[in-house]
């Protein structure tokens, strides 16, 4: 029944190929959890769902797979369990673990037609387009921000690659404006966040992120400013757990710090002059409020409020700071408090200080809801964002699936303009992008035998024809270039080298310098027959120049059964556009219809069964 309304929807030959398909949905999250089900839903035949994490309260209203009695159990295999039930013979298959574990590699990666990325990071997303890129596998990259959402398909050779353009690094702030000159709120946070905690309860040495220790010359002076006032920290840190700690902290940064900054004149020419405050006066305003007024997170609390959470907070910060430190006593490391958003002591304290700063320099005060979602860096994620971005993921999939790279693209989801859904052809490959430029080539060792000087001179040399000018990595070690021979009589295994090592070659030959080969490792089981060699390349490959010694009259041609993306093509018309085959050209020419916004739209119909009818057309 079900097949019947997929094949009226997406064709015979489509609904065989998903049926057929074997695919990988990494991370069972806000976007994972929705994409599991359009995958279960859109007749995917295999589906493998890995995820490290477990199910947490505030998952749930937005990752509907789960429920409250799943709170503390896998994501990945609570997400396989449920999705189960929306079609029991759909295959599936979850992992609770690490994507960027060793047992992950590119020879599993290789099993899947298709990869989704469902995560919420850069580290885990940019592992994940190498492996696509070395295992050849498409990637369809998403992530969402609050109402704004991006999906983007991944193809080696053929399209950008997650790393081809630079990502946005996190915000930061220079580090005087935290430590001398507030002006916002948010300055004051970071300041309780990332100096304050870490200087009484936490590793005073880490850097803190989201402050910029380099980009200004001002900083050098701060920073050795910073160092003396450690010290004093440090002493006080000491004092943490006597009568008096209260008070020497709050002396120390809302008074004599402060009395300090208004020393320096020049500072306060275009601005008022902070004002220290008073231990004893706010001791006094204080006396009545209850420190249960901390429970109250909607409401800005007074001076008085927040000198009491701050007292308070910081007695709880201490008690369990000693408490770790009684139960650690044999450890090396001494026991630390770090800031989470979710633990309720480290928040009330960083909303009092950040406060009570605000106050002393005439900078807005906040609600500890506010300084929670400031503090942890949060946009809201929004369930719809997530479904939309889901359901773009598997459009963009079957556009894969059909071998219709021409027509994928890369989709936005923004509320900003007058379309919530915009698109844009997909970019080719940056020619610069250090990681997926590389060619790769797959070479097979006996691992008793093989060594350095058999890949160098049996395969780099004899089979793909690089002179002596070549340098070998293996985990960011150089192993061997023309002036470090030493590794030559190695077994490659005794490098380190085993079944499914990435090794990289670099070309050093100039001019005519070829792009780096990236060389998979495939260890033989067998031991090699007499008149096999210790190390030899699977397939030949072809390993391109790099782009600046392309020469100009040959440029490097689209073949006409391997259709390279380009970023214009779609806009310069059809003319230069590469031959379609039989079935997408029927298919653009019956279904491809301009909108009455003149914008393309996707007719995706059925023609294997005209009978059956049955058409439905999106608008990417
Ligand atoms: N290296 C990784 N391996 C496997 N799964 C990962 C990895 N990194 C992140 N994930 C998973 O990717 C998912 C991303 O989902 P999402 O963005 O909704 O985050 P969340 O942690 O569920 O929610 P929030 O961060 O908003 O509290 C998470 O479930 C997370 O556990
Ligand atoms: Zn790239």
């Amino acid at each position: 029944m079900r097949d019947s309304s997929l094949k009226r929807s997406l064709g015979v030959d489509l609904t065989r190929s998903l049926k057929e398909s074997r695919v990988l949905l990494v991370g069972a999250g806000g976007i994972g959890c929705e994409l599991l089900k359009n995958l279960v839903l859109t007749g995917f035949g295999e589906i493998h769902i890995i995820d490290l994490d477990t199910i947490d309260l505030s998952n749930l209203n937005r990752q509907f797979l789960f429920r409250h009695e799943h709170i503390k159990k896998s994501k990945a295999l609570v997400a396989k369990e449920v999705a189960q039930k929306f079609r029991s013979d759909a295959k599936l298959e979850a992992y609770h673990a690490n994507i960027m574990d060793a047992q992950f590699n590119v020879s599993w990666f290789g099993s899947f037609n298709v990869v989704f990325n469902a995560l919420d990071n850069i580290a885990a997303r940019r592992h994940v387009n190498k492996m696509c890129l070395t295992a050849n596998v498409p990637l369809i990259e998403s992530g969402t921000t609050g109402f704004n959402g991006q999906v983007q398909v991944i193809q080696k050779s053929k399209t950008e690659c997650y790393d081809c353009t630079p990502k946005e690094t996190p915000k930061s702030f220079p580090v005087c404006t935290i430590r001398s000159n507030p002006s916002q709120p948010i300055h004051c946070i970071v300041w309780a966040k990332s100096f304050l905690l870490p200087e009484l309860f936490g590793d005073s040495e880490d850097e803190a992120p989201e402050v910029d220790n380099t980009e200004n010359p001002d900083n050098a002076n701060e920073i050795a400013d910073l160092r003396k006032e450690a010290l004093e920290l440090k002493e006080l840190r000491q004092s943490i757990g006597t009568e008096e700690a209260h008070q020497k902290v709050f002396d120390k940064v809302f008074r004599r710090d402060i009395m300090r900054l208004q020393g320096m004149k020049e500072m306060w020419k275009e601005r008022e002059l902070p004002e220290p405050l008073d231990f004893a006066r706010l001791q006094e305003e204080s006396a009545s409020i209850a420190s249960t007024i901390s429970t109250q997170d909607q409401k800005v609390w007074t001076s008085g409020e927040n000198f009491s959470v701050f007292k308070d907070s910081l007695n709880r910060l201490t008690h369990r700071l000693k408490e770790l430190q009684e139960k650690n006593v044999s450890d090396q490391d001494s026991p630390i408090l770090t800031f989470d958003k979710d633990d309720v002591d480290t928040l009330d304290f960083v909303t009092a200080a950040a406060n009570l700063r605000a106050a002393t320099f005439q900078v807005e005060l906040k609600s500890k809801f506010d300084v929670k979602q400031m503090a942890g860096n949060i946009i809201p994620a929004i369930a719809t964002t997530n479904a939309m971005t889901a359901a773009l993921c598997v459009l963009q999939s079957l556009k894969v699936f059909q071998n219709d790279l021409m027509h994928t693209k890369m989709v936005f989801l923004e509320r900003s303009g007058a379309r919530v859904i915009n698109s844009d052809s997909l970019n080719p490959p940056n020619p610069d992008c250090a990681v997926c430029s590389p060619a790769v080539a797959q070479v097979e060792i006996d691992p008793e035998l093989a060594t350095l000087e058999h890949l160098i001179q049996g395969v780099l040399q004899m089979e793909l024809g690089y002179g002596e000018e070549v340098a070998v990595t293996f985990g960011n070690q150089l192993i061997y270039d023309a002036d470090f021979t030493d590794n030559l009589v190695k077994r490659l295994s005794d490098l380190g080298i085993k079944n499914e090592s990435i090794i990289t070659i670099l070309d050093e030959n100039e001019p005519d310098t070829r792009v780096n080969l990236e060389l998979v490792i495939i260890a033989r089981n067998e031991p090699s027959s007499k008149d096999s060699k210790p190390a030899t390349l699977q397939k030949l490959v072809e390993i391109p120049l790099k782009p600046e010694q392309v020469k100009p009259e040959q440029p490097a041609q689209p073949s006409t059964d391997d259709p390279t993306v380009t970023g214009k093509r779609k806009r310069e018309g059809s003319s230069d556009e590469v031959e379609l085959n039989s079935h997408d050209a029927k298919r653009l020419a019956s279904a491809s219809v301009p909108d009455s916004r003149g914008i393309e739209a996707i007719v995706l119909d059925d023609d294997a069964n005209d009978d059956e009818g049955g058409a439905i057309m999106i608008d990417d």
